[in-house]
């Protein structure tokens, strides 16, 4: 029995060697995360005697040996390949779930990203045996429901609810979809109908993408729901034979499962919607008409992946990337265009065959493999653009108070420093005849008293006018900044009233319709700012001047002052804040800080991208930051994304020749520390679900009780709403 943690650090050890081009399937920027799959040599080959030709090296690379043909002449080159992850013959079921990154890829999902994990590869080299197992397995009246067979589908729809389980601050809602594209034709697997009539594909203005009209959903509250869509599309869909497969899978199939996930972000019942999905996609093979002998009509279904052969070649060349993609040559890549080059996050297997017989068709599907790697893509969350909005002007508003935070504790402590200038010695009334008679030395000294004195006073009011204009300029920044903002609150409430999903915040408007009554517009937006944050209203320049004027400095020293801010005017140093009659209107450095901002700011709401959105409220609290000079804070450190779980370091290669994997860090996560327990609970196998009298362990270890596992129902090919309104659809239909 394979023990998760061991066999990964034996596998650390067993290969010296670093890979340093492993990403984790969540760093966005890298695009598809590309695994390879070998199968082992099926018994034909065995008894055949045909060689394997792959070799693994470790690193995540994968070798094809050249060879030479029967007849003498030269075959194949060797070649040599690197992916992401490499799965040798000898991997379970469970190391592809464990170790494929598609843990991650269902993480994602539920946070609202469009994720894809779809299986390429030739006839016969074991796509369906990964995505849900050896084939008759949905065929089979009963069905062990911790089989070690399982492929990554069940195991993903297992993890899936414990996520969903785990996640109490959100509350979801999962619905499942399962279609099949046969020659070029969509066909409901949930709902074929006798005649398996056709779905048209359309594009969705508002979603822009593509969809499939009157696609049959199921709502899925129990994980029994998504295991019954499973059987019955798999009962459902187009399988032929031949000479290299005998069930083999004449169409590409997809099987979605839509992850909405709403969570309240404030108390004022502000409810924000993602929405994610995962597809499990099943390439028809890509194998040669000549060597399968299939007729005519599998020809042309073969050109159609070819499309979306085409698709990648042009997105993974940066050249052809700019121009036109062709997704709309196939339904295929229409549907998978966001997961391809859009905003989706994508995990490709490539399956291949070890056989000699297949060398070159491997080569292809790792040389196909190779080009995905390249493709890059920039996956977004995907959210309602009203609820985006309201998200990023929360940020903002937030940013905005935070600054004004700082800007009056630092008015705090001018104030402090301003309170010191009573403590400045001032120079005693001298008596003029006291002065006559004082001896020159004396009268040296005192002058040299008085001096001194003076440039410190000198030096202090420089100070006092130069802080007093800074704080009115950033003053006036922000309260504009204020002003813009909640105008923008008040037009989005002001849409929410409109808005039947989102109620609006009466608060906002209470404040705005009050306060408007007797005053300003600015002194009103900088007495709701005050009243927020609870501080009381100060007219901080007035504060200053008052202080000055009391002290008297202004008229004693207005000379120094001038001649001070004659000097500050013509030095190159930093000192550039406007004087005092300037202040009230924008330098022209102001207005350059405020359009940069305001540019910054205003620029995603177009695009309503959370990931743009967030470096864009980055970006401006960073120009705000530099304007103001506020330190840098954990917020600002950006990026980030938790780890996956196949995480960054060390280099592992499967001492059981299992797998090898590039750059491997320990995947001992709360989650994935339970591979032992898992294995055995999956191995052990439990009598039935059916009958409600089985009893075992779940795949996490955990004893189950025979209709509950983790809080949710789970039972197998059961009286299921799922299956209950797929086989009454598909009986209306027929009937
Ligand atoms: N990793 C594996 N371990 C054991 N058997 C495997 C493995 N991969 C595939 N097989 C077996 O090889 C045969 C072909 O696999 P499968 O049907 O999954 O191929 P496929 O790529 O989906 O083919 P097609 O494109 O024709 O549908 C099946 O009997 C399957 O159980």
């Amino acid at each position: 029995m394979f023990d998760g943690i061991n066999s990964l650090s034996s596998l650390n050890e067993s290969n010296g060697s670093l890979n340093r081009s492993y990403n984790d399937i969540s760093d966005h920027e890298n695009g598809i995360y590309v695994i390879v799959r070998s199968r082992p040599l099926s018994t034909k080959e065995n008894k055949a005697s045909e060689p394997s030709i792959v070799s693994f090296p470790g690193n995540g690379r994968i070798l094809v040996e050249g060879f030479q043909t029967i007849g003498g002449s030269n075959g194949p080159k060797s070649k040599l390949f690197s992916f992401n992850v490499v799965f040798e013959p000898a991997a379970t079921q469970e190391d592809i779930f464990q170790y494929s990154g598609i843990k991650k890829l269902i993480e994602m999902a539920a946070e609202g990203f469009n994720t894809t994990c779809f299986c390429y590869g030739q006839t016969g080299s074991g796509k369906t045996h990964t995505l849900t197992g050896p084939p008759g397995m949905f065929f089979n009246k009963r069905i062990e429901p911790f089989s070690a067979d399982h492929g990554l589908v069940f195991r993903s729809f297992m993890y899936l609810f414990r996520l969903v389980q785990q996640r109490q601050d959100l509350h979801f809602v999962l619905k499942a979809s399962f279609l099949e594209i046969y020659n070029e034709k969509v066909i409901d697997l949930l709902n074929p109908g006798t005649l398996r009539k056709p779905l048209d594909v359309r594009w969705s203005r508002k979603a822009r993408n593509f969809y499939v009209d009157n696609l049959f959903m199921v709502d899925c509250e129990e994980l029994d729901d998504l295991q019954a869509v499973l059987e019955e599309g798999m009962k459902n869909r187009t399988v032929g034979s031949h000479n290299m497969n005998e069930c083999s899978s004449r169409s590409h199939t997809m099987l979605t499962v839509y992850i909405t996930s709403e969570q309240q972000i404030s108390e004022d019942g502000v409810f924000i919607t993602k929405q994610g999905k995962i597809n499990f996609v099943d390439l028809a093979g890509s194998e040669m008409t000549k060597k399968t002998m299939i007729n005519f009509v599998r020809v042309n279904e073969i050109s159609y992946f070819s499309c979306s052969g085409y698709c990648i070649a042009s997105l993974s060349d940066p050249k052809k990337r700019k121009g036109h993609i062709p997704y709309r040559d196939s339904k295929l890549t229409k549907l998978l265009s966001d997961s391809l080059a859009g905003t989706g996050v994508t995990l490709m297997i490539a399956c291949i065959s070890p056989a000699r017989s297949n060398a070159s068709e491997t080569i292809s599907t790792l040389r196909y493999a190779a080009r995905a790697k390249k493709i890059k893509t920039k996956p977004v969350i995907v959210m309602d653009p009203r609820e985006a909005l309201i998200v990023s002007l929360r940020r903002e508003v937030e940013a905005l108070q935070n600054e004004n935070d700082h800007l009056r504790k630092a008015l705090d402590i001018n104030k402090t420093s301003s309170a010191s200038i009573s403590n400045v010695k001032m120079p005693p009334n001298m008596d003029m005849d006291r002065l006559i008679q004082m001896d020159p030395k004396e009268l040296v000294d005192l002058v040299k008293h008085y001096a001194n004195e003076n440039e410190a006073l000198r030096r202090e009011n420089a100070e006092l006018f130069n802080s007093r204009d800074l704080l009115q300029r950033d003053h006036e920044i922000v309260c504009r900044e204020n002003e813009r903002l909640l105008k923008k609150l008040e037009d989005v409430n002001s849409a929410c009233i409109r808005s039947p999903i989102i109620p609006a915040r009466g608060q906002y408007i209470d404040k705005i319709e009050t306060s408007s009554i007797n005053s300003s517009p600015n002194t009103q937006i900088i007495q709701m700012e005050n009243d927020k944050l609870g501080r009381e209203k100060r007219d901080l320049p007035m504060t200053y001047q008052r202080e000055i004027d009391k002290k008297g400095i202004g008229n004693r020293y207005n000379n120094f002052v001038s001649s001070f801010k004659n000097r500050r005017k013509t030095s190159s140093d930093s000192c550039k804040a406007p004087s005092k009659t300037t202040s009230t209107k924008r330098s022209p450095e102001m207005v350059d800080r405020v359009q940069s901002s305001s540019f910054i700011v205003d620029g995603p709401y177009n695009i309503f991208n959370d990931g743009l959105n967030s470096a864009a409220s980055t970006l401006a609290s960073i120009v705000s930051r530099q304007a103001f000079d506020i330190p840098r804070t954990s917020r600002d450190s950006g990026g980030g994304g938790g780890g996956d779980q196949i995480g960054s370091a060390g280099d592992r290669r499967s001492a059981g020749g299992r797998f090898s994997l590039p750059d491997i860090a320990d995947p001992v996560d709360g989650i994935s520390s339970g591979v032992r327990a898992r294995r055995d609970s999956i191995g052990s196998g439990v009598n039935t679900r059916r009958d409600g009298q089985a009893k075992g362990r779940d795949p996490f270890g955990s004893p189950v009780t025979p209709q509950t596992y983790n809080g949710f129902r789970y039972g197998f090919g059961g009286n299921t709403r799922a299956a209950a309104a797929a086989t009454a659809k598909t009986a209306a239909a027929s009937g």
